[in-house]
């Protein structure tokens, strides 16, 4: 797909910086390196410093000019990159000159990495990787960003692809041609095919959502008692005052988020309200969020008061199936009796690194249980395999091949989407509305 249109932004992240990126992808890449250095584009890959000038001439910074000729390049256009000195002025002086250039115009979000796409230069799962590169916040994050990039589902899916499409032919042929024509293996061939095709989607799904769980990091809510130091514990986990912290039994009200680094797994860690039976319409409100957010919870960590008699409300039947981590906190106050688990004092912070390990195991456990990296990192694959095992389940149920075949097809296709080998354009707009400027 050739566009006549030529685009450019700045790829650095915007404010005063040592030096800044803007790329330029289009047709007219090289006018603007000529126009704004003044010489035709360096050799291919090679940095060449020179004087930059503004439209009136006058020279605004000397800066690298890079020069990638299509197709080899991040978007298979001609694409030219400018690192300058990474003043707002410097940078808004380039732009300005670039702005001025006929055929020119600055990029939306996530444009270049769409005309990549569109001129073959990625799938849509390397697309994917490359904003999850960009929003990594943690290894765990970054390893399996890398891993898309690398193609693991992208490789994958076109295994399965591939697959189902001899099965498909198979099928075809066996609607083509008769009996006598074709060797009676040939249907049975297709249909041992899918059902193999079928139970390694299967398999992928059974994956507990960990890839997304990576991505978006793991849901960890922190209940219990009112006063058994939920808000101190969520503070000395974050490192800093996130919520308030009182001798008044009932101070959260509110599900109060923090997204943290725990081990290298991101974590989204809740402060909840002390469960009790409410004095009020607000505090019930509150008790009501926490037990949902207990609920919905990955991992929950339950905090008690060694010190004190447990008054809480009776929560444990929404805990049932949950993944609790019971942690008996004020080990610095006499205790009427000794508990089992983990122990904890807030106050002097003794056993704090030990709740944190046993944080970042339980994490560990729910994301990389199964040792095998997931390869479904977001809803839209997960979408995409459900729909195409459930048409694989539909055509071992058809007896007429004609019947099988459509199935087929509609697996085809819905592993098609997982990469874009079909229905490019529709997907192409959800994908890239989440991308920022100059990606
Ligand atoms: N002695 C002692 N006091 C603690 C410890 N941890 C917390 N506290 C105190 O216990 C009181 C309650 O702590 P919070 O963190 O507000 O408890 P909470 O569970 O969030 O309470 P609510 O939000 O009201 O449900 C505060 O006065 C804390 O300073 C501890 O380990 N030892
Ligand atoms: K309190
Ligand atoms: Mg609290």
């Amino acid at each position: 797909m050739r566009r006549d249109d030529t685009i450019f932004a700045t790829a650095s992240a915007p404010g005063r910086a040592g030096v800044a990126v803007v790329r330029v992808s289009g047709p007219a890449a090289r006018f603007a390196v000529q126009t704004v250095s003044r010489k035709a584009p360096p050799p291919p890959r090679r940095a060449a410093l020179r004087a930059l000038r503004s439209g009136a001439g006058e020279i605004f910074d000397r800066g690298l000019v890079l020069w990638f000729p299509a197709p080899d390049s991040y978007t298979g256009e001609d694409v030219a990159e400018f690192h300058i000195h990474g003043g707002r002025a410097v940078l808004a002086a380039l732009i300005e000159a670039l702005a001025a250039m006929p055929g020119l115009r600055a990029a939306g979000p996530g444009e270049f990495t769409r005309r990549g796409v569109e001129n073959g230069k990625l799938d849509l799962t390397q697309a994917e990787a490359i904003a999850d590169l960009v929003d990594a916040e943690t290894e765990a994050q970054r390893r399996q960003a890398l891993r898309q990039y690398d193609g693991a589902l992208a490789r994958c899916s076109d295994g399965w692809r591939t697959d189902l499409t001899k099965a498909l032919a198979w099928a075809e042929a066996a609607i083509d041609f008769s009996d006598e024509e074709l060797p009676e293996e040939v249907m049975a061939d297709a249909r041992q095919t899918a059902a193999v095709v079928k139970d390694a989607l299967i398999a992928q799904l059974g994956d507990a959502h960990r890839g997304e769980l990576v991505r978006e990091g793991l849901f960890v809510a922190v209940v219990g008692a009112p006063n058994a130091g939920k808000s101190s514990l969520v503070n000395a986990l974050a490192g800093r005052d996130v919520a308030i912290v009182s001798e008044t039994a009932g101070t959260t009200r509110d599900v109060i988020e923090v997204r943290l680094n725990l081990g290298g797994y991101a974590v989204v860690l809740a402060d909840t309200a002390g469960l009790r039976a409410a004095a009020d319409h607000i505090e019930a409100e509150g008790v009501r969020r926490a037990l949902q957010r207990a609920e919905t919870a990955d991992l929950v960590v339950l905090v008690k008061d060694g010190s004190a008699p447990d008054n809480a409300l009776d929560y444990n039947d929404k805990l049932d199936s949950k993944t609790v981590l019971t942690v008996w906190n004020k080990a610095d106050l006499p205790w009427p009796a000794a508990q089992q688990g983990l122990t904890l004092s807030l106050q002097t912070g003794d056993g704090l690194q030990t709740v944190v390990d046993a944080i970042t195991a339980a994490a560990r456990d729910k994301l990389e249980a199964g040792g095998e990296a997931p390869l479904l990192t977001r809803a839209r694959h997960r979408e995409a395999l459900e729909e195409a095992a459930a048409a694989l389940a539909r055509a071992e149920t058809q007896d007429a091949p004609e019947l099988f075949a459509e199935d087929l097809r509609l697996a085809v296709r819905a592993i098609g989407r997982i990469t874009g080998r079909v229905d490019v354009e529709d997907l192409l707009d959800v994908i890239f509305r989440d991308f920022c400027i100059g990606k």
